[in-house]
């Protein structure tokens, strides 16, 4: 069989998406795992944090299934789904569309770019939770805002919210190289996260004005984490760094996003809020797998098609996000 693939990203986190809609590959579990495992592992055939599978919804326009490069199923890909809502919309001609995803279903429409030319998307995230069943997470505090865990760091203040996948966010001044081992850490030992979590370390650069870096669960260090973005716009606006209702602009790695958190301070407090991410949804380039057999050896790559007109316009928002942010001033690692 041969698979035709899309390498996509949303804010610098890349994607290889599958279409199962217009093509029924037939694919089972045993086999969607080793596309994923295979098709993201970076020294082998294409290389991404993830694997996107767009698929018929019974119910909503589509559904996604989001895999981690570890073969793991995730509940939620904000960057992701803005990748699916744009091919969706594509597909079917609209503007916007509704996804269904494990747990939630996703409205996502086409706004005003974020940058000249670049197709951007306005996701509704969703309302976060507070509750640390919700992570799952181990603590003697719940909520856990603004408060130590003890068995990964001594000095760092984590707050625990899920949205719906498990995040754990710390704000910091700088970014040094310790903080990719309590992360890691977390996710090995997993005594306070038992299904592991998305760890997220956050600076203020001024008020409504914020630069984020995620730590994913089943991936690693990435340019950016979508959910795990606006789980840190959420908790900005708890701890008072920002405001609601205004955009929260989010810095990362690989570009910058908007986030809005929907709601009013005391809904804040008990995690009432809806959140928004609003960014790009970029086409890398379109290849195809041949698949002879079920032993990834024998499969091969096609042809890169790229994309090289959205691609530049891309490069222009990272060029521009460079001159707005000192990023070596803070970012150690
Ligand atoms: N990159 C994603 C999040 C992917 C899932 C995450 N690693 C998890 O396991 O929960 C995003 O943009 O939200």
């Amino acid at each position: 069989m041969n698979i035709k693939l899309l390498k996509c990203h949303g804010s610098g986190n890349d994607f290889v998406l599958i279409d199962e809609i217009s093509n029924d590959y037939g694919i089972d579990e045993a086999l969607r795992v080793k596309l994923v495992t295979e098709l993201s592992d970076r020294g082998k055939l294409i290389g991404s944090d993830g694997l996107l599978f767009v698929q018929r919804s019974e119910h909503a326009d589509a559904r996604m299934r989001f895999f981690n490069t570890d073969g793991s199923e995730a509940e939620m890909c904000g960057n992701g789904v803005r990748c699916v809502g744009r091919y969706v919309c594509e597909l079917l001609g609209k503007d916007e569309v509704v996804i269904e995803t494990m747990k939630r279903d996703i409205p996502i429409r086409r706004v005003a770019d974020l940058f000249p030319n670049v197709p951007t998307f306005d996701v509704t995230i969703g309302e976060p939770s507070l509750a640390i069943a919700s992570l799952p997470m181990i603590s003697s505090a719940d909520p856990h805002i603004d408060r130590p865990i003890e068995e990964l760091s001594p000095t760092l203040r984590f707050t625990a919210a899920s949205i719906p996948n498990p995040h754990a966010i710390a704000v910091v001044d700088t970014f040094e190289p310790e903080l990719v081992d309590i992360a890691e850490r977390a996710n090995r030992e997993r005594t306070v996260f038992p299904r592991g979590v998305n760890m997220s370390f956050l600076k203020v650069l001024e008020r409504n004005s914020v630069f984020v870096l995620t730590y994913e669960r089943g991936v690693g260090i990435t340019n950016s984490c979508g959910t795990a973005m606006s789980a840190s716009s959420f908790v900005s606006c708890l701890l008072g760094h920002c405001d609601p209702n205004v955009p929260i602009k989010v810095y990362n790695k690989g570009g910058m996003v908007n986030c809005l958190v929907d709601g009013d301070a005391e809904g804040i407090a008990r995690g009432e809020a809806s959140v928004h991410l609003i960014g790009n949804a970029t086409w890398v380039f379109e290849t195809t797998l041949a698949v002879p057999s079920a032993d990834p050896s024998g499969w091969t790559v096609g042809e890169r098609t790229y994309f090289e007109e959205e691609n530049r316009q891309y490069d222009g928002l990272v060029a521009s996000v460079g001159r707005e942010i000192d990023l070596a001033s803070f970012y150690k690692l």
